[in-house]
């Protein structure tokens, strides 16, 4: 089966994380991390700066590796790299998911999320220190 390699943002606010509903292809509608592929020649950090600019429209900086999940869907394998980051200048603009929400720790399970996130969402919940 074909790798997929994929970056994503955790995007961070005080005691909120950004989560975004996919707005066109097979998982149209279900929520996710902004993010995408990595292109050759691309550090994961620098293809995640260029996907955040491009889905949102703001510079980050990119934190700490949370975790690189893997998952196997049906058609290709996923591994994704996920990375805490910071929002350092712009405002969110929302260029290809249909729907945004910022998420506090109780609210972690209030949205469909893609299958291969519910590992990372059991992971950040054990992040106390980061959402509180
Ligand atoms: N960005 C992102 N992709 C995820 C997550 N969870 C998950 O299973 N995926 C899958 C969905 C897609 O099959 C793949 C990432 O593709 P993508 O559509 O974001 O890639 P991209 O931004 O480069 O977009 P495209 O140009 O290929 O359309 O990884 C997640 O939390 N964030
Ligand atoms: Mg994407």
């Amino acid at each position: 089966m074909k790798t997929i390699r994929v970056v994503a943002a955790v995007i961070r606010s005080e005691d909120k994380i950004f989560a975004t509903a996919r707005g066109y292809g097979e998982f149209k509608g279900q929520w996710e991390f902004p993010g995408g592929k990595i292109e050759p020649g691309e550090t994961p950090q620098e293809a995640l700066v260029r996907e955040i600019q491009e889905e949102l429209d703001v510079k980050t900086e990119v934190g700490d590796l949370i975790d690189t999940i893997e998952y196997d869907y049906s058609s290709f394998h996923l591994s994704m790299d996920c990375f805490w980051c910071n929002v350092t200048e712009g405002e969110i603009k929302l260029k290809e998911a249909e729907d945004a929400r910022w998420l506090s720790k109780d609210e972690l399970y209030s949205v469909d999320w893609l299958p291969a996130d519910m590992e990372l969402i059991e992971k950040l919940e054990l992040f106390n220190k980061h959402l509180k």
